[in-house]
């Protein structure tokens, strides 16, 4: 078997702002190599986390180690082996993307080939164009650009898609499972279920600064077990039955039916139905 390592291992994290606590207690290991993405309601403590883990935020307690290193103590060697990709870069308008890319470049001791990185965000056409000219989306594959540019063995992703098109976010979920299978460890917040859904491996649930829930998104909160609701067309109009064992009602169905069964449909809560449940919303 092969051994599991972690790229990230939280113990007990506390923050507080004065005498607000954001942060509460959490534990948390990201495997080396997977997708994990953080979810939770606005003021969480998701950024406050990531943050953290960035080595950008001061904990107030808790153990946590990032490449097996306290990001609070971390040098310049561990920050080229981790890449951030922020709501927003800096100002660089009046440089081209390429322009900007290779600046970012010397930044690391083993940067990628920032024309390549360029191709793989989907650039290559507007490499040319001055950066203030570029859309929300292409200044998002820009700011990915300046996070993978460092080949960073692990990449924190602070709501990666937010303001883009369904085009683009497609194509956005493609560059971010491309860098997955290569191996990159990907630390994603996101308030979109479905995104974490295509992308990650494993997702969390923090709510008011306590991690609720950790799971795979097709098991977070009983999803895979149970509760299945099958739907037909009867005789008398629409009937539904929830079912612990969906196979063999359908099968029954199909019996009673002598073939298919009209209108027949299977569903399991969706992901969204289960952390809206866990997070209490509209209780
Ligand atoms: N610098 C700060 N000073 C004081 N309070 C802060 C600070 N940063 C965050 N907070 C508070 O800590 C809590 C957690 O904030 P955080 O930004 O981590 O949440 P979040 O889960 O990232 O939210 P969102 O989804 O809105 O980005 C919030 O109540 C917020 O108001």
């Amino acid at each position: 078997m092969v051994a599991v390592t972690d790229a990230i291992t939280v113990r007990g994290l506390h923050k507080a702002y004065g005498k607000h606590v954001a942060v509460d207690g959490v534990d948390l290991d990201v495997r080396a190599g997977e997708v994990f993405a953080l979810l939770g309601p606005n003021g969480a403590g998701k950024t406050t986390t990531v943050e953290i883990l960035e080595g950008f935020r001061k904990r107030t307690s808790g153990d946590v180690r990032v490449l097996g290193v306290d990001p609070h103590q971390a040098d310049e060697a561990w920050r080229a082996r981790v890449g951030v990709v922020l709501q927003s870069t800096g100002e660089f308008d009046d440089l081209t993307a390429r322009e900007v890319v290779h600046h970012f470049a010397n930044y690391y001791p083993s940067a990628a080939d920032p024309d390549e990185i360029v191709e793989r965000v989907g650039l290559a056409e507007k490499r040319d164009e001055r950066t203030r000219t570029l859309s929300g989306g292409q200044k998002r594959r820009l700011d990915v650009a300046l996070g993978i540019i460092g080949r960073p063995e692990l990449l924190f992703l602070d709501e990666p898609t937010t303001g883009f098109d369904p085009e683009a976010r497609r194509e956005f979920w493609g560059l971010i499972r491309d860098l997955a299978g290569s191996g990159t460890t990907i630390l994603l917040t996101t308030h979109y279920l479905d995104e974490a859904e295509a992308l990650a491996d494993r997702v969390g649930v923090l709510s008011g600064g306590k991690l609720i829930a950790v799971d795979s998104p097709d098991r977070l909160g009983g999803r895979g077990q149970g509760g299945v609701t099958v739907g037909w067309q009867g005789p008398d109009g629409p009937a539904t039955e929830r079912t612990e064992t969906p196979t063999a009602l359908v099968a029954r169905l199909a019996e009673q039916f002598g073939g298919e069964v009209p209108g027949l449909t299977v569903t399991r809560p969706s992901l969204e139905d289960v952390y809206l449940r866990m997070i209490g919303a509209g209780e």
